[in-house]
Order: C-alpha cells, then structure tokens, then sequence
C-alpha cells in the first residue's frame, strides 16, 4: 500500500522554512529499506531563528498573546490540534508506521493517545486561571503573598524515535498549556508525524513562534538547542548517553533538563501464578512496540520450579507472534526501526551468546525479504 509522504520544511515561527545550509535527511521505510521521501535537517543556524521566534511569540502583545493569555485562550488552542489530530488519524497512523516499522494498530492506539493528551492539557490550562493569584496567608497582616503561575520561556524538546508523535505530544501538550513557547527536535530516524503537528497547527491558527519544529541531527540540531543560551530549560527522552551530554550541556548555564531514559526492565514471576497469564504479559511487555520501549520487560526472573515449563510456553507464544509488514492486517511484530539499531540488537544476542545464554527461539532474521526483524527469547544460565 503506497503512502503518500508530504515533502515538508521546517516549521519556525508558525510558517514552513528551509534549512539555512539546504540539508535533508532522507526517510527510510524500515520494512522494505527504500527511500521514501526526506525531511529537512537543521543545523545550529536554523536553532537561532527558532530560539528567536519563540522568544518573540513569548513578548508579543506584552505577552497578552500566548505566555500571559488565560489558560482558556490557550486550551482553545489545544483542543483544535486535538481535533485535528482526530480528523486525520487514519492517514498520521500509517505514516507513522512506514517512518518507524510499529504494526499499524499499534500506531493508531497512539493517535489516539496523542488526541487524549492534548485534551487532558487544555483541560489542566483552564485549571490554571482559578488557581492565579491563590492568597497565602501569613502571620503578619503587613504583607500579603500570592501564588502566580508563570512560564518558565523557551523550551527545547528532543524526543526518540519508538513513539514519535506521542513522545513529542507528552511534551508540547504541557508546555504549551502552562504558556511556554516550544522547539520541538524529533528524533532524525522518525520526524514525518511531528512534522505534520506543524501543518496542524498552521491549520489551527496558532500564533507564530509559539510551536516551532526541527528534525535534524542530534549533534548538530539537539546539541545547538542543548547549549543555545535562550533556551530556559530542555526535557529529554531518550538514551542515557545522549541525556549525559544534553546534561553538561545545560549545566555551563545552569539550566534545569527533565529527562526519561532507557533502562533494564524485569519481570519476576513467581512460582503460584497463572503461567498462561504471566507468559501473555511477558510477551507483551517484551514485544510491543516492535520489543523498542523504554518499559519493555528485557529481564526474565522466573521461579525455578516453574522455570521449564514457563520457557516452553514462552517459546509457543513467541512461534505464534505473527511477524510481518506491519500494515498488514494483525501484524504484532514488524521491523527494527533501522540498521543502526538492528545492529545494537544482533550485539546483544552475541554478547548474550558469548557470555554462555542459550537462545530458545528466534535470534535472526526470520525472512529475507524483511530486512531487520528480530524475534528471540533467551535463557541465560550465568
Ligand atoms: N523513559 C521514557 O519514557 C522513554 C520513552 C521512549 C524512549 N526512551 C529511551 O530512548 C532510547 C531510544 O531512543 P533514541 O535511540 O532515539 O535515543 P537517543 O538518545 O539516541 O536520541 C534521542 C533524541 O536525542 C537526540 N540527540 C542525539 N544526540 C544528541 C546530542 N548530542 N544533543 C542533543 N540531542 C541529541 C536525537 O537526535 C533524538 O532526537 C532508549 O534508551 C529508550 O529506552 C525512553
Ligand atoms: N506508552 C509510551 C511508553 C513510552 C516508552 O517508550
């Protein structure tokens, strides 16, 4: 099925813009590994532009426009972008899915989630009007003291590549509901949703500068954004090394970074549960999102009496996983989101090989013409 790929710019200032230096990144469907289309690459000259139109979206009008505007102005805002966002889901789901390889169901539970998100922020901006200038009462009558929510400015928002719109969503909905003006940096191997959030908000009228989008490199966009001194503050998702370095940047200007990253997590069963139950979650923890999840339950701490038995269910379950184009219809595994990462992924399996696992299913690719799908389940006996 040929999905159109809108050819697209940078979105700086509430328009589509050129990168200053001409650089693309071209978009590489993970299932068949063609070419599909490219998305523009800023570089540390379009982080200026960016920086400054957000920071005149924040003053413009004495800031009556977007940072001082109610919170209600600003949810009538997000909940246009929701409702966009609902009206083109079928299309954004399966382009997500072509950018990034997760089954189509999948990328439609997260348009979903995308539209919930926005409309849960508009819901917590019209909160914020009732709760300004909240007296605080103190003991001497001489002084009075309010609480007053204000913006903290201009964010950057560098996010990864396994929930593309939705981990950008779970930044910009926030920001831009407490009144900040944002640059968003998808991750470069899955820009074509955020991409499209820019047509939406063009669409949607949202003041210029107040939402700007920057696919590129993360070295030379993320890295620019990281260290650019009008940027107030960074939230990250993504690895731990990349935070590392989003970090010592953030810290020659002492500015504050949230950051979600990956980690290591295991699932313990014990030795009276339901093993058909306990085997549905495993899997499940251990292959959504093509097994690319921050939560993925990648450690198996299973009670030895029960051990034998859980693994050979474990093996049935993981046969019967059905691995394919992921548009195709009740795909529940398509492929590894590119060769870099497949390539992180065989290491695993070797470096787990080496180290004395025993690989119980799967550990290769599983046909030729599916490029880079990996399936596998490993005991390791350490
Ligand atoms: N905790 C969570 O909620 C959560 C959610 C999704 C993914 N993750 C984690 O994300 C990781 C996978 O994502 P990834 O491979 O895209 O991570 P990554 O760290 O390589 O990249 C994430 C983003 O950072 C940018 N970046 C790279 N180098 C940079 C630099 N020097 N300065 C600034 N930005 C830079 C990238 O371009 C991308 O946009 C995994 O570790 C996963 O567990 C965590
Ligand atoms: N449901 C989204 C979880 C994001 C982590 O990868």
């Amino acid at each position: 099925m040929a999905i159109p790929i809108p050819s697209r710019q940078l979105f700086i200032n509430g328009d589509w813009a050129e990168p200053l230096l001409k650089k693309r990144i071209p978009i590489i469907n993970p299932t068949t590994e063609e070419i599909i289309g490219d998305i523009p690459a800023a570089t540390a000259e379009d982080v200026d532009v960016a920086v400054q139109a957000a920071r005149s979206a924040l003053t413009r009008n004495k800031g009556k426009d977007w940072a001082f505007a109610s919170g209600a102005v600003r949810a009538k805002y997000l909940r246009a972008i929701a409702a966009k966002i609902k009206e083109r889901k079928p299309v954004l789901a399966k382009l997500e899915t072509v950018d990034c390889g997760k089954p189509l169901s999948e990328s439609e539970a997260d348009m979903d989630d995308v539209v919930g998100c926005f409309e849960y922020y508009a819901d917590l901006a019209e909160g914020l009007d009732a709760k300004q200038k909240a007296p605080i009462s103190l003991p001497m009558k001489t002084f009075k003291s309010y609480v007053i929510k204000e913006p903290i400015g201009v964010v950057a928002l560098i996010v990864p590549w396994n929930y593309p719109l939705l981990m950008a969503t779970w930044k910009v909905a926030p920001a831009l509901a407490a009144g900040c003006a944002a640059i968003l940096k998808p991750s470069e191997l899955a820009s074509a949703t955020c991409l499209e959030l820019g047509e939406v908000c063009r669409e949607v009228d949202l003041p210029a500068g107040v939402l700007n989008i920057l696919p590129g490199l993360g070295p030379e966009a993320g890295a620019s954004l990281a260290s650019h001194p009008h940027v107030d503050k960074i939230s990250f998702t993504g690895s731990t090394v990349t935070a590392v370095k989003i970090m010592t940047a953030a810290a020659q200007r002492v500015k504050p970074v949230t950051l979600e990253l990956g980690g290591k997590g295991p699932i313990v069963v014990f030795e009276d549960v339901d093993i058909d139950k306990a085997v549905e979650w495993t899997i499940f923890g251990c292959f959504y999102t093509n097994g690319q999840i921050c939560s993925a339950t990648s450690r198996l701490i299973v009670h030895e009496s029960i051990a034998a038995e859980f693994l050979d269910r474990l093996v049935k379950w993981s046969e019967n996983i059905k691995i394919s184009d992921p548009l195709e219809e009740g795909c529940k595994l398509g492929p590894i989101v590119s060769r870099g990462q497949y390539e992180k992924v065989m290491n695993f399996i070797s470096n787990a090989k080496s180290e004395g696992a025993t690989i119980l299913y799967g550990g290769n690719r599983p046909k030729l013409w599916f490029g880079r799908c990996c399936g596998i389940e490993g005991s390791r006996k350490m």
